[in-house]
């Protein structure tokens, strides 16, 4: 068993709770209330962004051309092709996509963010890998379970957002950090391998976490905005 298959054990009390999550049920049975998806939308869209910074951190710690290209190519994919299954819920529920963008963060998203950005600046690139991993991972599970329990076809109102995760593209991003993360795993010592395998936890929690913001809306407390610095 490589290291990811194990990580992917041990975290499978997450991934079943991801799958049985209320959001994650009511993408396939075309059941969500809109402020649910405007909530997700605002808060992902930001995350996003974030997602792309900490690539951008990973490349610069990067010293091999073909690691640059890497991290390049992963940017150019969440830049220009996750904007798609964004749309598809705003299509649904009728809001221009620019008027769910510029949101602060709400606490979940916000420390889920943190998390990454901590590992990004002062992890290791195993550690980058293992708190970035449960993103693609997890996404692309959800989309090939939400496929098999609920067969969406072309008028089913989330079908593009199903088909994008359970696509070649995510299965490949997916099985691309793989490997790179099971080759630095394989040259790691069991002290950072411990701390890949915490970053890779934790991250699989906040995904868990992220849906359960979006589905009650969660909220910084008091009157006051919070902004996203
Ligand atoms: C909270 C949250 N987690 C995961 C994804 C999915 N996702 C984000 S970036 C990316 C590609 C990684 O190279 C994928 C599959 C999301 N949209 N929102």
């Amino acid at each position: 068993m490589c290291f990811t298959d194990h990580l992917r054990q041990e975290n499978n009390d997450i991934f079943a709770l991801i799958f049985e999550h209320p959001f994650v049920q009511g993408v396939g049975n075309g059941t969500i209330p809109d402020k649910a998806l405007a909530h997700y939308i605002k808060a992902d869209f930001e995350y996003l962004n974030a997602f792309m910074q900490i690539y951008g951190i990973a490349l610069a710690k990067s010293k091999k051309r073909e690691d640059i290209a890497y991290f390049f190519d992963q940017i150019n994919f969440v830049l220009n092709d996750e904007i798609h299954p964004h749309r598809n819920f705003c299509d649904h529920i009728g809001v221009k996509y620019e008027d769910l963008q510029g949101h602060p963060l709400p606490p979940t998203a916000d420390h889920y963010i943190k998390h990454m950005m901590y590992h990004a600046q002062m992890g290791t690139s195993g550690e980058i890998l293992g708190a970035l991993l449960p993103c693609p991972w997890t996404y692309l599970e959800i989309g090939k379970e939400l496929m098999k329990q609920f067969h969406p076809t072309r008028d089913h109102p989330f079908y593009d957002w199903i088909s994008f995760y359970a696509s070649d593209e995510v299965e490949k991003t997916t099985t691309e950090m793989r490997s790179r993360l099971d080759i630095l795993a394989a040259n790691a010592s069991k002290s950072e391998q411990d701390l890949i395998s915490e970053a890779f936890r934790k991250s699989c929690q906040l995904e868990l976490k992220f849906w359960e913001m979006a589905y009650t809306c969660e909220e910084w407390p008091g009157e006051k905005k919070v902004t996203n610095q």
